[in-house]
This record gives structure tokens, C-alpha cells and sequence, in this order.
């Protein structure tokens, strides 16, 4: 290409070089636990891979072992070559939605399970599912005010661009990170004719790896019936509860979230997301959410690792306590305070300013530590980080000496 538009470009980004604001994609390999970068082998302390599946090269034997003991016709197809309402819908969806209900009523109490009138709608990704729920729920004519909390997931703040200034009967208003008296003081400052609130938080935040108190949201909804929970477990499902459905199950809160979703690109080690909803909902969702009727379905093979993967989640406690002795380990020092409570295994290394950010990274490489800098726009300005990552693959002493490089 030649003209405008490549002047641009490259005007742009070098001026993105100049603010250390310059992405690139990495030349990774990956062997076991390890990333291979420019020949150095590297201990993985960046990806979401909580529990380490992603790199069970036992599992992933046992789940093809499991794939050669299907007759041919049975085996799951590569691709779905159509959205779910055409011909994707292949028999492992219906299995898989079955199974994650009946992994969700595995966290209820007797009664709670015996009322239950919740049901599973997987889509293609948390992304997809983030763009999609907001702006279908939108649609509903009800005059609506949505309330997020300003550390959201890009996935959430796109869902609510979606919804469009067009639509008028929808309003947006953002409350101070986890600030729940800045949170009750907009529901009492809602008009009366706002009909519905959408609450709309993430469980255990991306980037700085703490909780939303879900129990301080419930309690919220049970003041005001207009009240509904939105809730994104993506970083906490696998990791947090004991048959591992995330925080709303450590915290009890499962039956009181009205818009539960998780995702399967992190600690399933899989692709995929789900959100457990009224069956009502589930149905308008089928019908209305733009990025779960106009895409492809993920492939079949996909859908049957997942389950595979879903059917050992309420086992692999071990490993999530192995994760969070780690993690509190790591956060111990960051923090520098030896009473800290486990929050979760995202552990945010603030350094401030971008340069600052990249020689760490930088520094934690030649170390041996697959280290990335997060900078602005993924983070605030001024808090460029190490977003660093624990996982059950790591020993103790690969903390101790991570941090040895963190104190020095
Ligand atoms: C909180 C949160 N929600 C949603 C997503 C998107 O999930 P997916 O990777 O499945 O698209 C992410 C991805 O990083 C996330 O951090």
C-alpha cells in the first residue's frame, strides 16, 4: 500500500514507539511449563493458565486416548461451519450446557437446587459474550441504568458501547473501583422511573487481581428489587470455590447473580465462555445477542476438551490450594505486609511510568521469568505494571527465586 493511510500509520505508531505504548507479538514456543523466547527458556508467570492445564501434557494424552475410544461417526468435527442457529449447534453444545448446570447445582443447598429455574447458554468467547448480553438485555423495553465499576474488562465496556446512544431508554454511570457506598449512593440517586439496574462487575479483576464483595452486591439487590447482578468470573472460575465455579461459590452468592458468566480460555486451558441465566433470558439471548447469532460456533473438538476438562474441575482442589499458598507467598512481599489475605493469583507489580515498566520485564527475562510490562490503555496511566501470574505449576521455589529478583 502506498498514499495516506501508510503515512499515517507509520506516523502513529511511531508515535505509540515514543510513549513505550508499542506492542509486538512475541516469538514464543512452548515446551511443558516452559516459554521459549530467543533460545531462553523462561518460566511461564504471565499467562492465565491458573491450574496449569494448559501445559498437562498427561491430560491432554488421556483426553485423546479418550477421542480413539469414540467410534469414527461419533468423533467430534474440527469445525462447526455455522452459527448455533443453523447447523452448529452440534451435540456436544447441548451436553456441555447440560453438564456446566448440573456443575453449578453441585455449589447450591438441597432447596436452592430443587427451585433452580437457571439455565446455560455457551458462546464463542468472554469477549463475545460480554459485547453480546449487555446490548440483548438492552433491548428490552425497560428503562434501564447500568452501573459499572471503572476497572471493568475492555469485553464490558465494549458490551456497553454497544448499546448505543440511540437507545433511550438506557442509561450508563460508572461507580469508584469496588466503592460500594459510591455504589448505593447512584441507586438511591436513580430516578423512579428507572425500572431496572444492571450491576455489572468482574469477580477477580484482570489487572490488579482483587475481588468485587459480592456479598455487599447482594445484599445491595435485596434493598431494591430493580436490582440485577452481572457478574464476570473469567479469572476466578477454575481457581476460586471448592468444586471451582469461582467467587460467587466461595461466597455463597451463586443463586442471587442474575447474569453469571465464566470462561473457558483460562483456567480450563480451552476456548469458550458460558453465562448461567434465567431460562427466560437464556431464550432472549438465542434470539437477540448480535455476537452469539452472527458467529460461527467453535469447533465440536473444542466443546468436548472443554468437557473433558469440565468433568475433573470439582477434583482439582488440590491444585487450587497449591495456588493460593503461592500466591500469598508472592503478594507477602509485594505488599509487604505478612498478614495478606489471599486475593488471587494475579499479583499487580505497579513500577508507574511505561520505561519503568519494560526494564522489569526486561530484568525478570534475563532472570528466567516470562514477564510482560502492562501498559496503558489496557492499565490507567501512571500504573504500568508487571502483571505477574501465578500458577499450580510453579514449585515454592521458583517463588523464592522470583522473589529474590523482585527484592533486588
Ligand atoms: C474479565 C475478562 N472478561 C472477559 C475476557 C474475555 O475472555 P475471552 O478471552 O474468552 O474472550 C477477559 C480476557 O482476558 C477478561 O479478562
Amino acid at each position: 500500500m502506498t498514499g495516506p493511510t501508510r503515512l499515517s500509520v507509520s506516523t502513529q505508531l511511531d508515535n505509540l514507539k515514543s510513549k513505550e505504548q508499542y506492542r509486538q507479538l512475541p516469538p514464543v514456543r512452548h515446551e511443558d511449563q516452559w516459554i521459549i523466547l530467543n533460545e531462553q527458556r523462561l518460566l511461564n508467570i504471565s499467562s492465565n493458565d491458573y491450574l496449569g492445564l494448559g501445559n498437562e501434557t498427561r491430560l491432554q494424552s488421556e483426553f485423546l486416548t479418550h477421542l480413539q475410544q469414540m467410534p469414527e461417526s461419533l468423533l467430534p468435527k474440527m469445525g462447526a461451519t455455522s452459527s448455533r442457529l443453523l447447523t452448529g449447534n452440534h451435540s456436544q453444545l447441548p451436553l456441555l450446557e447440560q453438564e456446566l448446570l448440573d456443575w453449578y447445582k453441585l455449589a447450591l443447598s438441597d432447596e436452592q437446587r430443587s427451585t433452580c429455574n437457571k439455565e446455560v447458554l455457551v458462546v464463542n468467547s468472554g469477549y463475545h459474550a460480554n459485547i453480546g448480553i449487555l446490548p440483548a438485555l438492552a433491548k428490552l423495553p425497560l428503562n434501564t441504568l447500568i452501573l459499572t465499576d471503572t476497572l471493568i474488562h475492555a469485553s464490558l465496556i465494549d458490551g456497553v458501547r454497544l448499546i448505543g446512544s440511540k437507545n433511550k431508554h438506557c442509561s450508563y454511570q460508572r461507580y469508584r473501583h469496588n466503592d460500594m457506598k459510591h455504589l448505593a449512593a447512584l441507586i438511591e440517586q436513580a430516578s423512579e422511573d428507572i425500572e431496572r439496574i444492571i450491576v455489572v462487575t468482574e469477580s477477580i479483576f484482570s489487572m490488579d487481581g482483587d475481588r468485587a464483595d459480592l456479598k455487599a452486591l447482594v445484599n445491595l439487590k435485596a434493598q431494591d428489587p430493580r436490582i440485577e447482578l452481572y457478574i464476570d468470573e473469567a479469572h476466578a472460575v477454575g481457581v476460586l470455590g471448592h468444586n471451582g465455579l469461582g467467587l460467587a461459590e466461595e461466597t455463597q452468592t451463586l443463586e442471587d447473580i442474575d447474569y453469571l458468566v465464566g470462561t473457558f480460555g483460562k483456567a480450563f486451558a480451552s476456548m469458550g465462555a458460558y453465562v448461567i441465566c434465567d431460562k427466560s433470558v437464556r431464550e432472549w439471548l438465542v434470539n437477540q445477542m448480535r455476537s452469539f447469532i452472527f458467529s460461527t460456533a467453535l469447533p465440536p473438538i473444542t466443546h468436548c476438551w472443554t468437557r473433558f476438562v469440565l468433568a475433573k474441575m470439582p477434583t482439582l482442589y488440590n491444585l487450587r490450594t497449591h495456588l493460593a499458598d503461592l500466591s500469598v507467598r508472592v503478594s507477602q512481599v509485594i505488599n509487604a505486609d505478612s498478614n495478606v489475605a489471599y486475593q488471587s493469583p494475579i499479583i499487580p507489580y505497579i513500577l508507574g511510568d511505561n520505561a519503568s515498566a519494560v526494564q522489569k520485564a526486561q530484568q525478570l527475562q534475563q532472570a528466567g521469568f516470562y514477564a510482560l510490562p502492562i501498559r496503558p490503555p489496557t492499565v490507567p496511566v501512571g500504573t504500568a505494571r508487571i502483571r505477574l501470574v501465578m500458577n499450580a505449576k510453579l514449585t515454592t521455589g521458583d517463588c523464592d527465586r522470583l522473589i529474590e529478583q523482585l527484592t533486588s
